[in-house]
């Protein structure tokens, strides 16, 4: 498969501690260009992202597309080897007190404080945060059954994900970044955990990343979707003009043969059985389509998410 990397609102020139949102606000989030090697092995290849305020931006790819490493280079936790990443303006190796205290971030599986009861850790962790919400996390511990006096270390994974949503929620931060929030979260828990993010980005503003491969929940819950395949990020867009700004186009194999290079606007290419050549092309809101996409032995498709994730991660 030949893929380009494409993000629908290009990157300024500009580094991404110091450019400023077009409204004057900050970003919450900037990556650019991020390389990551382990052992050898690429894990982000020029990476890039952004957050706009107060979106819901799902970040979504295959197992070991890169999404973690992206969130720890984004969050500081990791060193990336080349590129820039910044939360609020301020470099992310670089967050000062102030800014830790308005992020919220819940990894894939929270093991932090496992020796200590639920309640005992809410009630610690909560003294560290200004704006704790202690009413929400009786209400929520509640709501989902989940009780103050065991012990986190004796918890399932599900419960034990639930008790670190509560954590991060309790903050109330005006940033909250989730790793695969769902991953062992039964359907009916996961629901309640996407009502309550779609709920606190919509009254009090809160910008989120989540990362999933579940495609199901970005269309739940998201506004922005950002495609990670193999460390790159493919192409990232509003859900609601994704449908106007992509299309599959299947190029019999005769038109196949005499084409030569990429489609313009070109972000993925499959080689079907017969010789036919299937490629998403995505476009700019108010650009025009390549003459190809109206070729007559040319087929145009939109289509779902959850086929345009397959076709570009395939
Ligand atoms: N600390 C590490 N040391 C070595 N390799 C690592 C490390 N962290 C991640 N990797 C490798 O980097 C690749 C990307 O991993 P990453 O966890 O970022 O992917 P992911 O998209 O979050 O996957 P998943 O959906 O399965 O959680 C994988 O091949 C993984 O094995």
């Amino acid at each position: 498969m030949n893929t380009a990397r494409l993000v629908t609102t290009p990157l300024p020139a500009t580094t991404v501690a110091t450019a400023a949102h077009p409204t004057g606000m900050e970003w919450p989030i900037r990556v650019h260009g991020l390389d990551k090697h382990y052992d050898g092995q690429r894990v982000l290849d020029g990476a890039s992202l952004q957050l706009e305020p107060g979106a819901v931006l799902g970040l979504i790819g295959r197992n070991g597309a890169g999404k973690s490493t992206l969130i720890r280079c984004l969050l500081g936790l990791v060193q990336p080897d080349a590129g820039e990443a910044s939360i609020w303006g301020r470099p992310s190796l670089q967050l000062d007190d102030e800014a830790k205290a308005r992020l919220a971030y819940v990894p894939q599986q929270p093991e932090a404080l496992g020796w200590l009861k639920v309640g005992d850790m809410l009630d610690f962790v909560g003294r560290f945060y200004p704006r704790w919400d202690a009413a929400f996390v009786d209400a929520t511990l509640e709501r989902w059954s989940l009780p103050r006096n065991k012990v986190l270390a004796r918890m399932s994974p599900g419960e034990r994900q639930r008790v670190a949503l509560i954590r991060a929620l309790a903050c109330r931060p005006s940033l909250l970044v989730l790793d695969e929030p769902a991953a062992a979260l039964d359907p009916v828990a996961r629901r309640e955990l996407l009502r309550e993010i779609a709920q606190r980005a919509g009254e009090s503003g809160t910008s989120v990343l989540f990362s999933t491969h579940i495609v199901s929940d970005v269309e739940r819950v998201a506004s922005h979707v950002a495609f990670m395949h193999e460390g790159r990020t493919l192409l990232q867009v509003e859900l609601d003009t994704l449908k106007e700004c992509h299309l599959r186009l299947r190029i019999p194999a005769s038109a196949a043969a005499q084409l030569v290079g990429r489609v313009p606007g070109e972000i993925s290419r499959r080689a079907l059985a017969d010789g036919a050549l299937s490629v998403v092309i995505l476009r700019e809101a108010d650009a025009a389509w390549p003459a190809l996409a109206s070729a007559p032995e040319v087929r145009a498709d939109v289509l779902s998410l959850e086929d345009l994730f397959v076709e570009v991660a395939e």
